[in-house]
């Protein structure tokens, strides 16, 4: 695939941000992101970024380690991250700035964020892909199919800024496909869902017309559900499936490196570890928007602190009482609220310590300053 600003999904969203420094910055588009060092496509071909004592500027990069991956790999550089910018501020799909000798001096603002709370208390969110298009909220006609998960990823590509499609696999093993079409549809107004079968080119190639020239799309689901079947057939790779990786025995040749993988119609898909290890986080507009409708009616009940559990004046009671809305749509919506409630208070209180440790320290530090005084 020829590269340019276009193909690799370039928007005037980003031109915006540096107009004035186009003409002394390249913008490269982060395919990979390692732990010392990044891959950044750009018009030119493929670069690596990495600290600058990383050891990369000498190593003669050209195509190193990025065999398999799919990605083209003319025009290769070294690039470096400056003090201030670490990999953990960059993820796949960023645009990044870099000057004539591949430093990167900003990441643009995302147009989309995937990103995940951090385990621990530490307050800062691990990021899991930036500027994603379309999100394949990826499930199977069969067991997989759970309301209040599809839900929660609803939530999440809310969130993030993404449009989510429902991609409902194996339609081929069931009788009747189209019932999982139409529930998955009722979650949402303008909710699309699409039934194929993985393995069928005609059917990927419905999934393909949402991925664009330039477009990105993300897949998240369960394990299983045929995530690696559906990237398989939309980029012509080879990645190994669950059923293969299970049978090693195969000694198949397969690919392992995945990232930003082109696509066979000239869009992207991003697929990493993280990206499959996704669920939801602090989302809480993102809850709002796909519950807008019961948000809506909770504003309307007669206490401000109504919990919608048989308050007098409760307006979201009053409609379930008259079949307006499903009693088990607003137990689920209070069930991702409470969730969503516990995570953001963890990472309220994890600032909160923050800031009486900081308190504690001026104190003390005052405190010894004032005894030198006196
Ligand atoms: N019949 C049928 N089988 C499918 C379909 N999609 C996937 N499969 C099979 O389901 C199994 C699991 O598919 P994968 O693509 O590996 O699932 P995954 O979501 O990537 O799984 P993880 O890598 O564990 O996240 C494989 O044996 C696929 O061939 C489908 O639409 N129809
Ligand atoms: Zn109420």
């Amino acid at each position: 695939m020829e590269l340019t600003l276009k193909t690799l999904g370039w928007s005037p969203f980003f031109g915006r941000q540096c107009a004035d420094e186009l003409a002394r910055l390249t913008p490269y588009r982060i395919a990979e992101v390692h732990r010392d060092r990044l891959t950044g496509l750009s018009e030119a071909g493929l670069s690596e970024a990495g600290p600058p004592d990383s050891g990369l500027s000498d190593s003669g990069l050209s195509g190193s380690g990025l065999s398999g991956s799919g990605l083209p790999d003319s025009g290769t550089a070294s690039l470096i991250t400056p003090p201030g910018i670490t990999t953990a501020d960059i993820t796949v799909g960023d645009w990044v700035l870099a000057d004539a000798d591949h430093r990167i001096e900003r990441v643009l603002d995302r147009q989309t964020l995937l990103q995940r709370r951090a385990p621990g208390t530490d307050a800062r969110n691990q990021l899991i892909a930036a500027n994603v298009d379309v999100l394949f909220i990826t499930t199977s006609c069969n067991d997989d199919f759970n309301t209040a998960r599809l839900e929660r990823y609803l939530a999440l590509a809310h969130e993030a800024g993404c449009l989510p499609v429902i991609v409902l696999t194996k339609a081929d093993v069931v009788e009747d496909p189209d019932t999982y079409v139409h529930d998955a549809e009722a979650l949402a107004p303008m909710q699309v869902a699409i039934a194929i079968n993985a393995h069928d080119p005609d059917d990927l190639a419905q999934l393909a017309g949402w991925i664009g020239v330039g477009q990105t799309a993300a897949l998240v689901g369960s394990s299983g559900v045929g995530k690696t079947t559906i990237l398989n057939g939309l980029t012509g790779k080879d990645f190994e499936t669950r059923t293969i990786r299970e049978d090693d025995a195969h000694g198949r040749h397969t690919t392992t490196a995945r990232a930003l993988i082109p696509t066979a119609n000239g869009g992207w898909i991003i697929d990493t570890p993280g990206m499959r290890a996704l669920r939801l986080h602090a989302a809480e507009e993102g809850i709002e928007q796909l519950f807008a409708d019961i948000v809506d009616l909770a504003a309307q009940c007669r206490f401000r602190d109504c919990a919608h559990q048989g308050e007098p004046g409760c307006a979201v009671q009053a409609a379930i009482a008259d079949g307006r809305l499903e009693a088990d749509r607003v137990a689920r919506w209070n069930k991702l609220r409470l969730e969503d409630l516990r995570n953001s208070e963890t990472l309220a209180q994890a600032r909160a310590r923050g800031r009486s440790f900081r308190r504690m320290v001026r104190s003390v530090t005052k405190e010894k300053s004032d005894r030198t005084k006196r």
